[in-house]
């Protein structure tokens, strides 16, 4: 599904990301890991399109994305979010998602000034839609609130609702357990493999929480200093001498 080849962006003198290969496969958990600063990040912002790679290829569902624009990725499937949540604060919990449909939604100005029947369609099935997702997520009950009064550990699943809306293949998640407590983190965690199971959809993770990491992750890559260092099943990456080396060496 999700094929990255030798990628590589630098900054100036500095190589955030120095030949980083990849591949995750339909309905897969697949995480990047590696200490603080490895190029973690780096890697999502290029996958994403945030950044146009300096080097290498990215690949989703066989077409190249390495050059095209993030909302051109986005529409292909691949959706992700930020380690800083980013939401509409503002706005209502369902508004948000409205808003992440739009790119999905039937739109025409002149359909919508004189609300043709198809034009109240579409807006009843995407309210339905999003309607559908907040139940999902635990939130339908907030629907009306403003996001940025929710709870944090809500926000993050908001966030993830936001993803899903527009129906991706490939959800990108960049530490969504990062300020979540325990019983925050379960829930996610159920979340996460909730909609690998019944969405069918697959997951990159970049994650600090490393139970959580080992508890749902398929195939594991780590990175130190831009650099592949190894990657392999949780077991594999758990008794890894470099693996530990790369972590203890942080301390
Ligand atoms: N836009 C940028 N311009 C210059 N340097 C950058 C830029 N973005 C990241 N870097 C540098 O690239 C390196 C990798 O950063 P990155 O944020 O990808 O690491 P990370 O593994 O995600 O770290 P963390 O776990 O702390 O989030 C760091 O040295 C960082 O300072």
């Amino acid at each position: 599904m999700l094929d990255v080849r030798d990628l590589t962006m630098q900054f100036g003198g500095l190589k955030a990301v120095d030949g980083v290969t990849l591949q995750v496969h339909p309905g897969e958990v697949v995480s990047v890991i590696g200490p603080n600063g490895a190029g973690k990040t780096t890697v999502f912002n290029c996958i994403s399109g945030f950044y146009q790679p300096t080097g290498g290829e990215v690949y989703f569902q066989n077409r190249a994305m390495h050059r095209l624009p993030g909302y051109r990725i986005a529409q292909a499937g691949m959706v992700r979010t930020f380690q800083n949540v980013r939401l509409f604060k503002e706005m209502t919990v369902i508004e948000n998602l409205l808003v992440a449909q739009h790119m999905h939604a039937e739109r025409n100005l002149l359909k919508g000034l004189f609300k043709t029947p198809g034009y109240r369609r579409s807006e009843k099935a995407l309210m339905q839609h999003a309607g559908d997702w907040l139940e999902r997520v635990g939130l339908l009950e907030f629907a009306n609130r403003e996001a940025g009064n929710l709870a944090y550990g809500q926000q993050r699943r908001l966030e993830i609702a936001r993803c899903m809306v527009a129906r991706p293949r490939l959800l990108m998640l960049d530490e969504p357990a990062a300020g979540l407590n325990p019983n925050e983190t379960r829930d996610l965690d159920d979340l996460i493999v909730s909609l690998t199971r019944d969405e069918g959809i697959s997951v990159l993770l970049i994650e600090h929480d490393m139970s959580l990491v080992m508890g749902i992750s398929d195939h594991i890559y780590v990175v130190n200093q831009g650099q592949p260092l190894a990657d392999g099943s949780p077991k594999d990456i758990r008794r890894n001498d470099a693996v530990i080396k790369a972590y203890l060496g942080e301390e």
